[in-house]
């Protein structure tokens, strides 16, 4: 585990209306590693990743008590700006939404509107993330088409390029491969293994060899706790606790 934690999450607990949706979680996110949540559905792994970049906030009858520390700084402390937490991370969701204009301007969209106007600044940086997503080859010849000509596939890699655009930290993604096809959705999972090197990866899965393939460590969710958190090979190959065992060999689900 990496020295100096990228979230931290202490005594986390989220409860909408009566229901007790997460229980005391506690849990370091390590810095520039893929970290999958794994469970079975309804286990709370969307809350919690929703939990980080304070997107349950406009939930109904939602209340949320403990930290969440993002480099340090407590996201739910009211003092906080929600604007500057969200700026830091990048979400993918499970399918894509291009904007209603160009592939261009998708990625343009962003650092526009954090000011940059210069047309050479934005060429070099649309340029930059489409190069990141493996998309430049595919459209640089039709930059001014609209982003909804492009497949499924190819609109979630727009996606990233336009979350990438505005210099995240944290890429978070919710099942974001579970629209495409094998071959999108093995180009997706071989970008995350390569961003990890500038990014932290937060991935919510329920394929167990996705979360194998491309995740560093694991933190298995069961009836909304941690049940269980460590190294990849660990979690999945040699688990500690028998519920985990039991999800792993596909008894729960
Ligand atoms: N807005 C909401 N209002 C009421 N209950 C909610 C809301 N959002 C989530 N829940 C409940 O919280 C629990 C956890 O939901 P969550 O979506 O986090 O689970 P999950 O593990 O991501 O499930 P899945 O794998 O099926 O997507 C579920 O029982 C769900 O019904």
């Amino acid at each position: 585990m990496t020295k100096t934690p990228h979230i931290s999450v202490q005594h986390l607990n989220v409860h909408i209306g009566n229901q007790h949706i997460l229980n005391d979680i506690n849990i370091n996110i390590p810095d520039k590693k893929v970290t999958s949540i794994i469970g079975p559905s309804g286990c709370g792994k969307t809350t919690l990743l929703r939990s980080f970049n304070r997107l349950l906030d406009n939930t109904p009858g939602v209340s949320i008590t403990g930290k969440v520390l993002v480099d340090g700084e407590d996201i739910y402390d009211p003092k906080a700006e929600v604007t500057h937490i969200r700026k830091k991370m990048g979400l993918l969701s499970q399918r894509p939404y291009p904007l209603p204009m160009s592939i261009y301007d998708n990625v343009a969209y962003g650092p526009r509107i954090h000011g940059i106007r210069k047309k050479q600044e934005l060429d070099q940086l649309v340029e930059e993330q489409l190069k990141a997503t493996g998309l430049w080859n595919e459209v640089k010849d039709r930059l001014n088409a609209s982003a909804t000509r492009l497949s499924i596939g190819q609109q979630q890699r727009l996606c990233l390029a336009r979350g990438l655009a505005v210099s995240p930290e944290i890429i978070l993604g919710d099942e974001s491969t579970s629209a495409l096809d094998p071959v999108s959705t093995s180009i997706i999972e071989d970008l995350f293994i390569s961003l990890k090197e500038k990014y932290s990866i937060v991935l919510v899965t329920h394929i167990l060899r996705q979360a194998r393939r491309v995740s560093d460590y694991i933190v298995f969710v069961y009836g909304g706790k941690i049940i269980e958190f460590g190294p990849t090979e660990d979690v999945l190959l040699n688990p500690k606790e028998e519920l985990t065992r039991e999800y792993v060999k596909g008894y729960i689900s």
